[in-house]
């Protein structure tokens, strides 16, 4: 039996990368903000109980979301490094959750186009070391060498893959090995950089080329492509209602 979970959303970034007038998250992708697209593939699983938005220090762009009052879905702030806002959001959680044995999902606002099939996989799937949606690159790979344009040498690209979001773990745990993390001085850009640190090794479970985050301008042009895409093909989440949730909160 799978027991549902709750989501955490890092949404607290400047988008600087991005270049905009706004956070990226907040930017629109076919009619609605690219977070509240997020949003939606979320509150409308069944296996989902709410979801926590971490937002800046003083988002003055939130109130305007489609789902700014609902029931399922409360925010806190965010902090400095994605790290930090996961950290808080996990704290946040801990005040709602009647077990900290529970997983967590976290998944980036910026990665809008999760297909309801990857999320179910990452859901459904089962680890004791917790898991992360990801990809098998489709490039050969290079290391450079040093901090110069040259390269250095070739990886076997039959063991590399690249991260996505969701990435899933029990939240105690993940709170553990991120604050170990920092104390240590490690910096971490995902979760399971912070549960590797601690020595887990996590599954690594099948993710999408559609599940880009959106982070440079041509991120956005993409994604409007491939929203389209994912629409006429049926592949993103129904919005079906989601009156049957059993959780702790
Ligand atoms: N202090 C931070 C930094 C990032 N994020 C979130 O983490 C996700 C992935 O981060 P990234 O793509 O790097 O977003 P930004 O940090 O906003 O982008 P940039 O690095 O270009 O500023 C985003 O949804 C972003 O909002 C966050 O919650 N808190
Ligand atoms: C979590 C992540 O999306 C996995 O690829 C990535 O590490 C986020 O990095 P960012 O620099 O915070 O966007």
């Amino acid at each position: 039996m799978i027991q549902p979970l709750w989501v955490i959303i890092p949404a607290a970034g400047v988008g600087q990368r991005m270049q905009a007038k706004c956070p990226k998250q907040y930017l629109s992708l076919a009619g609605q903000t690219i977070l509240d697209r997020t949003i939606e593939i979320f509150i409308s699983h069944p296996l989902v109980c709410g979801v926590l938005i971490g937002i800046g220090e003083g988002d003055a762009y939130w109130p305007d979301s489609k789902w700014y009052d609902h029931e399922d879905v409360r925010i806190f702030v965010g902090g400095k490094e994605r790290s930090d806002t996961v950290q808080k959001g996990l704290r946040s959680l801990s005040k709602i959750l009647d077990s900290e044995q529970h997983d967590v999902l976290v998944h980036d606002a910026a990665r809008p186009l999760l297909t309801r099939a990857a999320l179910d996989r990452i859901i459904t799937h089962r680890s004791a070391q917790g898991s992360i949606l990801a990809m098998p690159v489709k490039d050969t790979v290079k290391r450079q060498l040093a901090d110069k344009a040259l390269v250095e040498s070739t990886l076997d690209r039959r063991v590399i893959w690249l991260a996505q979001t969701p990435q899933k773990f029990p939240q105690k745990a993940l709170l553990n090995a991120l604050e170990k993390a920092e104390h240590d001085g490690m910096a971490v850009t995902d979760e399971c950089s912070a549960m590797e640190y601690v020595g887990w090794h996590p599954d690594l479970v099948m993710g999408e080329s559609s599940n880009i985050k959106v982070t440079l301008p041509e991120d956005l042009l993409i994604a409007e492509a491939l929203f389209s895409y994912l629409l006429e093909t049926n592949l993103l989440n129904s919005t079906g209602s989601n009156s049957n949730r059993e959780c702790n909160s």
